[in-house]
C-alpha cells in the first residue's frame, strides 16, 4: 500500500509530466483519453504514421487497423515506452473493435500510384476500399474526426461524406480530406528559394490534391521574399507535382510515404488539439467548404473541440493565383462528382 509521502510524491510526478506537456502547447491540464485508430495501419504510410502516433503524448490508445499484418506492427510499435496502449486488430471480422470509442480515425488504406500513374487511376481500388472503410466508421466511431489521405482525395472525401450521409452521420465539420504534404512541400521549396529557416515559413495550399488542383498562395507565404514571377511559377509547379516527383523517384515502389506520414502525423496532433481546447490551431484541409462553388475545397480551418470550426476564406491572390484557381475548377468538380456518383451507385 502506498503511504501519503509515496502519493504526494507520485502526484507531484503526474503533475510535472502534465504541466510539461501544457507548456509545449499540447493541452491544458489534465491531458484527456483520446484514441487514434489508423486503418492501412501495415502499409508503407501506416507504419511509419503508427511510430510517430505512438509518439505523440495526446494518443492514450492507439488501434492499428488492416487487412493483414497489424499483429507485427502492433507489437514493434507497442515496447516504445510513451504513454498509449496499442492494440492491432487484423481482417474486417475485427474493424468494429479497432474503430470503437475512435476520437480521430485516419485513413491510408488502399493502393499507391506508380510511374505513368495520375491519382484518378487508383479510383476504381481506393473508392471500393473508402466507401467499405466509410461504412463502418458510421456504425462503430459516427463522431470520430476522419483524415482521409487515401487517393484520389479529391474523390475519397465526396464519397466517405456520401456514404455518411446515408447512414444519418454526416457532419462537415468532422471529414477531413489531408492535405497537409502539399503545404509541407510548398513550406520546404519556398524556404530553399528564399534562403529563410523553414521552421520560419508558412505557405497556405489551396484548391484539391492532384495536379493543377494543388494551389499555393506563395503570394501569402511568410516570411515575405520578393521572388520573381518565374521562380514563382516553379514553386507552383513543383509543389504540385511533388507527388510525381517522388513516384518516378521510387520507380514502381510506391508513392510518397514517409513524408505523408509525416504529414498525416502534424493534421492528426493538430485535431488532437482542437478537440483538447487548444486555442488557434489553423491547418490546410480539404473540407466542406463554401468558399468557392465548389462544394468541397482545400483551404485554412480552424479546429476546435467538434473538428471545423472555422473555414477561411482565399484572401488576397495574385493574378497568377487568380488564374490557377479558374484552371483548377473544371478538374476539381469532375473529381467531386465522380466520388458523389460511385458513392450512390
Ligand atoms: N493524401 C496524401 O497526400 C497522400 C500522400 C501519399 C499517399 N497517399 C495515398 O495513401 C494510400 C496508401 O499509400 P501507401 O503507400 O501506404 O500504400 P501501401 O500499399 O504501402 O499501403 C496500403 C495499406 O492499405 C491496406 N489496405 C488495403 N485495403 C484495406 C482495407 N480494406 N482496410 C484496411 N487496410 C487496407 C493494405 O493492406 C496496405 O497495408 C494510397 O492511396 C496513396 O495514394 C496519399
Ligand atoms: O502522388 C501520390 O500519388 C501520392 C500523394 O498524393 C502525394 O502527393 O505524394
Amino acid at each position: 500500500m502506498m503511504n501519503p509521502s509515496m502519493l504526494r510524491s507520485l502526484h507531484s510526478a503526474v503533475s510535472r509530466r502534465s504541466s510539461h506537456l501544457a507548456r509545449r502547447g499540447y493541452a491544458t491540464e489534465p491531458v484527456p483519453e483520446r484514441k487514434v485508430a489508423i486503418l492501412g495501419a501495415a502499409g508503407g504510410i501506416g507504419q511509419p504514421l503508427s511510430l510517430l502516433m505512438k509518439l505523440n503524448p495526446l494518443v492514450s490508445s492507439l488501434s492499428l487497423y488492416d487487412i493483414g499484418g497489424t499483429p507485427g506492427v502492433a507489437a514493434d510499435v507497442s515496447h516504445i515506452n510513451t504513454r498509449s496502449q496499442v492494440v492491432g486488430y487484423q481482417g474486417e471480422e475485427q474493424l468494429g473493435k479497432a474503430l470503437e470509442g475512435a476520437d480521430v480515425v485516419i485513413i491510408p488504406a488502399g493502393v499507391p500510384r506508380k510511374p505513368g500513374m495520375t491519382r484518378d487511376d487508383l479510383f476504381n481500388i481506393n473508392a471500393g476500399i473508402v466507401k467499405s472503410l466509410a461504412a463502418a466508421i458510421a456504425k462503430y466511431s459516427p463522431h470520430a474526426l476522419v483524415n482521409m489521405i487515401s487517393n484520389p482525395v479529391n474523390s475519397t472525401v465526396p464519397i466517405a461524406a456520401e456514404i455518411f450521409k446515408k447512414a444519418g452521420t454526416y457532419d462537415e465539420k468532422r471529414l477531413f480530406g489531408v492535405t497537409t504534404l502539399d503545404v509541407v512541400r510548398a513550406k520546404t521549396f519556398y524556404a530553399g528559394k528564399a534562403k529563410v529557416p523553414v521552421a520560419a515559413v508558412n505557405v497556405p495550399v489551396v484548391g484539391g490534391h492532384a495536379g493543377i488542383t494543388i494551389l499555393p498562395l506563395f503570394s501569402q507565404a511568410t516570411p515575405q521574399a520578393n521572388l520573381d514571377d518565374d521562380v514563382i511559377q516553379a514553386l507552383t509547379k513543383r509543389t504540385q507535382d511533388g507527388g510525381t516527383e517522388v513516384v518516378e523517384a521510387k520507380a514502381g515502389k510506391g508513392s510518397a510515404t514517409l513524408s505523408m506520414a509525416y504529414a498525416g502525423a502534424l493534421f492528426a496532433d493538430a485535431c488532437l488539439k482542437g478537440l483538447n481546447g487548444v486555442p488557434d490551431v489553423v491547418e490546410c484541409s480539404f473540407v466542406q467548404s463554401n468558399v468557392t462553388e465548389l462544394p468541397f475545397f482545400a483551404s485554412k480551418v480552424r479546429l476546435g473541440r467538434n473538428g471545423v470550426e472555422e473555414v477561411f476564406g482565399l484572401g488576397a491572390l495574385s493574378d497568377y493565383e487568380k488564374q490557377g484557381l479558374e484552371n483548377l475548377k473544371a478538374e476539381l468538380k469532375s473529381s467531386i462528382e465522380k466520388g458523389i456518383k460511385f458513392a450512390n451507385q
